[in-house]
């Protein structure tokens, strides 16, 4: 599928690792990511300035998410979402239900009861759609969708764990946002994505992961004049979602 190069006007098709990679690198050396804290700020304002409810940027999140996993999976692919009790959880569970919705088989790995208002509604409606609440024995793509930008380290015992059975599952892994555990400190038990969906813009905090990680910017519907208040170039969403 041809998609236009992150930052460019122009729409070359170029191998899409290649591009990735060089993009991001780019970011990073040009000083254009975005602190957590400057995204978080981001999210504030979209909220409060333009009235986007987190339920919308949710389900923006967790349709790009459930379509990046599809390009990952085949029609019989075994699809694990673990999910928190957190809005990065939330979208998680979005993608559930999207990709339930679109005939894949979904199971849900819920290492933390999901006891907050709208990550409780998403897991309510994934499981309408045919969700699974369990680990299968064998699976394609496992998704990390248990912690996002609001994350702790360490880590608590549940999302160790969590993250060490997805590792070592041998699935293609896949991070909403930021990979949970993320950090510079190699002990630290962390989700080892091969995939990292961010959403808006990249994120400092990505910088630390490994060249061969594919880092990809989600589109969930923010205005270009928040990237000029954040003096960050606005990816162009207007072809491509996903870049
Ligand atoms: N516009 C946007 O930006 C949008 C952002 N969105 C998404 O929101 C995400 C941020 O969501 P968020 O703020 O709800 O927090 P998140 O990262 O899910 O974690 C909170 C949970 O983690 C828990 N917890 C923390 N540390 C822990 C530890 N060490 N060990 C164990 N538990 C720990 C903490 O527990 P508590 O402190 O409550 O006990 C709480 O339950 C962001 O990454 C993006 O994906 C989209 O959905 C919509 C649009
Ligand atoms: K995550």
């Amino acid at each position: 599928m041809p998609i236009y190069p992150y930052n460019q006007r122009t729409a070359l098709i170029l191998d899409l690792k290649e591009r990735y990679d060089h993009n991001m690198q780019e970011h990073f050396k040009n000083n254009e990511a975005l602190s957590l804290e400057a995204f978080r700020d981001m999210d504030y304002t979209a909220i409060e300035k333009y009235q986007l409810p987190i339920e919308l940027m949710m389900e923006n999140a967790g349709l790009q998410l459930a379509r990046i996993v599809t390009r990952n999976a085949r029609e019989d692919s075994i699809i694990c979402i673990g999910a928190g009790n957190g809005n990065n959880g939330g979208g998680g569970l979005v993608a559930a239900r999207r990709l339930s919705g679109w005939g894949y088989q979904v199971y849900l790995d819920l290492p933390v009861e999901i006891t907050k208002p709208l990550p409780k509604k998403q897991l309510q409606r994934a499981l309408l759609f045919g969700a699974k609440q369990a680990v299968p024995d064998h699976t394609d793509i496992w998704v990390d969708a248990y912690l996002g930008f609001s994350q702790r380290l360490p880590l608590s015992r549940e999302f160790t764990k969590a993250v060490q059975r997805a590792n070592a599952s041998g699935a293609k892994l896949i991070a909403l946002d930021i990979p949970t555990g993320i950090s510079s400190n190699t002990y630290q038990p962390r989700f080892l994505a091969d995939q990292v969906l961010t959403l808006a813009a990249p994120k400092k905090i990505l910088n630390v992961l490994p060249k061969s990680t594919e880092i990809f910017v989600a589109d969930i519907g923010i205005p270009r004049e928040m990237y000029e208040h954040y003096k960050i170039p606005s990816p162009d969403f207007s072809k491509h979602q996903i870049l």
